[in-house]
């Protein structure tokens, strides 16, 4: 596994240019508020005064955890496999929203349990992708949920998948009952909180569930004390769909897509892929914060503001979907917009 590298974006003239073109568009200074900072970014991104988007690709990576079996989750593994078939049924909140913002869905078997059958792409229908490195780790609060080769088979499967896709925006969801325990022990033991603070409801546990998925976590933690650098600790706590996710972080992120981040799983996934290239973040966009409690947590830690607030806590990609016209409306109003000049506005404020 080779990690990819990352130039440094930061490109002061074309920052300037974009910020300038921004400001001279036919509105009091700095209204579009969130828009604004969204359509700097995508130029920035996409090395662009007029940034187009171009075949959006929504990843829904899947896996199973070990975890799960300690009563973390309010649902059962089974529901894992069950979502992917519902996925690619087309009856999931995934599903609906990205036929409704025309987002081309594909979905990674990263490490589900149960087998999922193969099957015929259709053009135009979610694809299923099987790239299980195992059915499910292994118990993290017993030692390593995964070995180092497994992890990196799973982030080198991430660089693979999103090698093979077109466009140049990538939104990315994920599906694993459990997951939320992996996103707060990486949280935990990548930013040195306590686990008491990175933990909460995951699928709807009440206080008494989240009190005994917290000493869960703290066994995991302790289990595997000396994992402390980001890959080890990936490996250590982490899961299947979330090391594929990893994977298709590094590679977009070096092919200088725009990469649209859902909620707290794939915030943790962009937090360990940060940890190994720090300009990943220059390429990321949050598109909400979750409603799981540390995901605010978690966003300060890399300084990332989301551009949603709806109380979201499914997971699948769907905070991504839901922001996505944001994006589209960022780049039509720098591609768009009339500067002052060019409508015949008076761009001077009278005070
Ligand atoms: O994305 C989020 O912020 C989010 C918050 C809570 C739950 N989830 C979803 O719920 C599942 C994990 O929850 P749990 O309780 O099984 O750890 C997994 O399939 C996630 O997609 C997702
Ligand atoms: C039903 C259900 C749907 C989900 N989608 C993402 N995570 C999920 C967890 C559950 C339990």
């Amino acid at each position: 596994m080779q990690i990819p590298l990352l130039p440094d974006l930061t490109h002061p003239a074309l920052t300037a240019r974009l910020q300038h073109l921004i400001d001279q568009k036919t509105k009091p200074l700095g209204s579009l508020g969130k828009l604004e900072s969204l359509a700097l970014r995508l130029g920035q991104i996409l090395g662009t005064e007029a940034p187009q988007l171009q075949a959006p690709q929504m990843l829904v990576c899947a896996g199973d955890h070990g975890l799960a079996a300690r009563g973390v989750s309010a649902f059962p593994s089974d529901v894992t496999w069950q979502m992917v078939e519902n996925f690619l049924a087309g009856g999931a909140a995934v599903s609906v929203l990205a036929r409704q913002h025309g987002l081309a869905l594909t979905v990674v078997d990263c490490g589900v349990a149960k087998g999922i059958a193969p099957r015929e792409t259709t053009p135009g229908q979610p694809r299923l992708l099987l790239r299980k490195v195992a059915a499910g780790t292994q118990d993290a609060s017993q030692g390593p949920a995964m070995s180092t080769a497994q992890c990196e088979t799973a982030i080198q499967n991430g660089i693979d998948v999103v090698r093979s896709l077109p466009g140049n925006a990538l939104l990315l969801g994920e599906m694993g009952i459990g997951n939320t325990s992996v996103a707060s022990l990486l949280l935990a033991r990548l930013c040195g909180l306590p686990i008491t603070e990175c933990t909460g409801a995951g699928t709807g546990l009440d206080a008494a569930g989240i009190a005994r998925k917290c000493a869960v976590l703290q066994q995991a933690l302790d289990a595997n004390a000396s994992a402390t650098k980001p890959l080890a600790a990936l490996a250590a706590l982490g899961g299947f769909e979330v090391a594929t996710l990893v994977g298709t972080v590094l590679q977009a992120a070096a092919e200088r897509r725009v990469i649209v981040v859902d909620g707290f799983i794939t915030s943790a996934a962009v937090l360990v892929a940060s940890r190994l290239q720090p300009w990943v973040l220059q390429r990321c966009v949050f598109a909400h914060r979750s409603g799981e409690r540390a995901h605010g947590l978690m966003l300060e830690q890399m300084q990332a503001e989301p551009l949603l607030d709806l109380g979201l806590r499914l997971g699948e990609g769907s905070g991504a979907a839901l922001a996505w016209p944001l994006l589209q409306s960022a780049c039509a109003i720098l591609r768009e917009m009339a500067s002052f000049e060019a409508a015949g506005v008076s761009g001077q404020s009278a005070a």
